[in-house]
């Protein structure tokens, strides 16, 4: 797919404040700091589209951007961080389990995990939980150009076993790395087939 526009729309905490939920929409997710915000910006090859930070916790709002006025990419805030509190972190839960119950035109949810760590109890509880409510997802490894390509594989392999602890069927996995610009036909042409797959009910 090529992107021939992305634009900023709106940012949110609730569901009934966003765009109208009348067409497909594509929500990135994953601890702080994994590299959702660099992952949108390097798939719509904008430096500054979703604002990214060395430092944890810098998306706290839902984020839409319109892509080629077809589509709708959110960049949600992360979860996992250490210093925020107990409150915050409950307001974050209660935010996105909202979002992702209510938000009817959700089409896909892209789980991100950093692919330097050995898979980490927060991550397969999160993908657990995503399975659970029955949303489509998909996995999207990052940061691949921080280390070798057998280190990648063996977090990769390590995710995988976990998942069929308890699911019969793995999801979707895809590599990236924002710097690099690996994984971007991948993951832009995934989007696009869905997108054909669910067209008809947004006519
Ligand atoms: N080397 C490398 N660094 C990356 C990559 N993706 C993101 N980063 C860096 O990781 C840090 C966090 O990136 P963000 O995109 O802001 O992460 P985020 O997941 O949106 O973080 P929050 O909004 O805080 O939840 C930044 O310093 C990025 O430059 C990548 O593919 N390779
Ligand atoms: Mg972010």
């Amino acid at each position: 797919m090529v992107i021939k526009e992305a634009k900023f729309l709106m940012s949110n905490t609730r569901v009934e404040q966003c765009p109208t939920p009348n067409k497909p929409e594509y929500a990135f997710i994953g601890r702080s700091n994994v590299g959702k915000s660099s992952l949108i910006n390097m798939l719509t090859e904008q430096k500054n589209l979703a604002k990214t930070s060395s430092s944890p916790g810098k998306t706290q709002l839902i984020n839409h951007f319109l892509i080629n006025d077809d589509w709708y990419l959110v960049d949600l805030p992360g979860y996992g961080y250490a210093k925020v509190s107990k409150g915050s972190r409950e307001e974050w839960r209660k935010m996105i389990n909202y979002y992702f119950q209510k938000r009817e035109n959700l089409t896909c949810v892209f789980v991100l995990i950093d692919s330097r760590h050995e898979p980490l109890k927060q991550d397969l509880e999160f993908i657990n939980h995503l399975g659970t409510l029955g949303l489509p997802f998909v996995v999207v490894f990052t940061k691949l150009d921080k280390q070798s390509a057998t280190k990648t594989d063996s977090t990769i392999a390590a995710y995988a076993r976990k998942l069929r602890e308890t699911w019969d069927e793995l999801p979707r996995f895809f590599q990236t790395s924002a710097e690099k610009h690996i994984g971007r036909d991948e993951i832009l042409n995934f989007i696009e087939e869905v997108n054909e797959q669910v067209q008809n009910q947004y006519k």
